[in-house]
């Protein structure tokens, strides 16, 4: 039984799936600090959290049967990613789900500020029947500058033409064709705040993001700009933000997000009486929370039950149909791995993948993952998919790939080639159509096994009577020989057998194996 813990007030329908999963138990708590989610997390599988909780190193330390940490939303600044990566926790968000409710929000803030509403509100509720005060700009003609034209920024940019805006866009991964398409003329961020009368940021906050915006793009500003932030706080700078408010080049701002959050009570924002504040609300909209929620579930499960996902944030994405391509393949690849990984002595210096045929096709990047997981699964504990090529890199460990189309006998073939000082061993596997998965070579011989269960791999020479003499050894000691193959290059030359057996073979019957005068290794290997 899988244990999920729901933090930060998840939305209950959208998490109905993981209720009505019979492998899961869910427990919802809120408002935990770090000491006391350190205290219980021993006990979870999964961590499902907004951006409420900070899930921190210490936590994910205590963690130590933690699979998965589960963002109902986009940001994950909350989440240490290093800390995650490290010990193979798989990051995922639900980045699609709040997009609209977030792109509402910031027309909801720019009208706001445009009108003064909430100033407005107050007095009137207040007693006071004020309409001089309160004479605002219409959005119809202005320019609108959009910093970050990912998926809030386009929806954005988009709806800001039906109020009969000019949109000017800046991001770095947007192009001049995607630009053209959404009507947005491109400009730097300096272009875009000389430009503006309304800007509004949509970027994630970054090295390069934070204080995107600070007293050298005000002073850039037109008099009368207005600013949205409904991003993350420290985009903006908010001290030069109050400063260029109150020197006359900004009339009015609107904030859903702050440096830190809550702001303090003396924060300049709050009582601003041009400024405009919610808290972090974005997101905040029923049918996003359920759509974060049901987004975050179902990858939570697919996780959980070892099952292909594709939103990890500490993992390349991997689109469709690559992955459809490559599932066939991922556990080939990993016994690959696992089957190298148990033939080798001393450490791996470099890992050569080739593919070839069909495969040469897509990206392979996610099956090199599965390789390498099972190569290093036999040296170190707690490696998954995850952390399998961080694990490689932080011990020096080269992993080449390459690519060649001719497959030769083969319509696809997976080569695994390791690498120590002392030695090399090649592996290569393959799909056979109505057979599964097939071992193909073992260093230069050809064989054809499948790759599960119970494999002795000896390095013998080919002399007569060597495979009667293992034979009536494994027999009297009661291990079944199942199937067995010989490979040799030359007579009387080194050669190979590959015995599959019905059980592990024990470790005094190895011993005694690698006596026989004509053997030169005998290795068990579990797959
Ligand atoms: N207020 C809220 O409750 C709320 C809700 C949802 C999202 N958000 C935040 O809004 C932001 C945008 O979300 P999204 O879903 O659109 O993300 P997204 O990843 O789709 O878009 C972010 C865009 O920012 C661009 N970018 C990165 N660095 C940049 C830079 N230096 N200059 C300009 N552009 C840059 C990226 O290329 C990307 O296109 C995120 O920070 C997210 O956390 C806030
Ligand atoms: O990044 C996000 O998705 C937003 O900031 C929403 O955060 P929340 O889930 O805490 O409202």
């Amino acid at each position: 039984m899988y244990k999920v813990l729901v933090m930060d007030g998840i939305s209950d329908m959208g998490i109905q799936l993981l209720y009505d999963a019979p492998d899961v138990e869910v427990e919802k708590k809120n408002g935990l600090s770090e000491d006391e989610l350190v205290a219980i997390i021993a006990d979870y599988d999964a961590l499902l959290v907004r951006s409420a909780t900070k899930v921190t190193e210490r936590i994910m330390g205590a963690g130590s049967k933690l699979k998965v940490v589960g963002r109902a939303g986009v940001g994950v600044d909350n989440i240490d990613l290093e800390a995650a990566t490290k010990r193979g926790i798989v990051v995922i968000n639900a980045p699609d789900g709040n997009t609209i409710a977030t792109c509402e929000l910031t027309f909801a803030m720019m009208m706001s500020v445009a009108r003064m509403i909430p100033q407005a509100y107050k007095k009137t509720v207040g007693g006071e029947w004020d309409r001089k005060t309160f004479v605002g700009v219409e959005l119809r003609n202005k320019v609108l500058g959009v910093l970050g034209m990912g998926r809030i920024g386009s929806e954005v940019a988009k709806r800001a033409k039906a109020f009969g805006m000019e949109v000017l866009g800046y991001d770095p991964f947007l192009t001049e064709e995607r630009a053209e398409k959404l009507g947005v003329k491109l400009g730097t961020v300096n272009e875009i705040c000389a430009a503006a009368d309304f800007i509004t940021v949509h970027t994630p906050l970054t090295n390069e993001t934070r204080h995107m915006i600070s007293k050298p793009q005000f002073e850039l500003m037109k008099k009368g700009a207005r600013i949205i932030n409904c991003a993350r706080g420290g985009i903006i700078d908010e001290m030069a933000l109050v400063e260029a408010i109150d020197a006359g080049i900004v009339a009015g701002a609107a904030f859903d997000v702050f440096e830190k959050e809550p702001p303090a009570a003396d924060h300049p924002f709050l009582n601003h009486p041009k400024i405009v504040v919610t808290p972090h609300l974005g997101a905040s909209t029923v049918e996003a929370q359920e759509n974060v929620a049901i987004d975050v579930s179902e990858e939570v499960l697919h996780i959980l039950r070892d099952q292909p996902f594709k939103n990890a944030v500490n993992m390349p994405p991997v689109p469709a149909n690559v992955l459809n391509a490559l599932q066939p393949y991922f556990n080939l690849g990993e016994k690959l791995g696992v089957f190298l990984g148990q033939t080798i002595d001393g450490p791996v210096s470099e890992i050569v993948v080739n593919y070839s045929g069909d495969l040469t096709d897509v990206d392979t990047t996610p099956l090199t993952r599965y390789i390498v997981k099972g190569i290093l699964a036999n040296q170190l504990e707690g490696v998954n998919i995850v952390n399998a090529m961080h694990l490689a890199k932080t011990r020096g460990l080269n992993v080449v790939v390459q690519k060649s189309s001719a497959a030769k006998s083969f319509t696809n073939l997976v080569s695994v080639t390791l690498k120590t000082k002392q030695e090399e061993r090649v592996l290569a596997g393959t799909l056979l159509s109505g057979y599964g998965e097939r071992i193909v070579q073992i260093d230069q011989y050809p064989v054809d096994i499948a790759p599960s269960g119970h494999l002795l791999l000896i390095s013998h020479n080919d002399k007569p009577g060597i495979i009667g003499k293992v034979g009536t050894l494994l027999g009297d000691n009661g291990v079944n020989i199942a199937t067995m193959q010989v490979g040799r290059k030359v007579v009387g030359g080194s050669a190979i057998m590959v015995l599959t057996t019905d059980k592990e073979t024990p470790k005094e019957v190895l011993d005694r194996l690698i006596q026989l005068p004509e053997l030169t290794n005998a290795r068990e290997l579990t797959l």
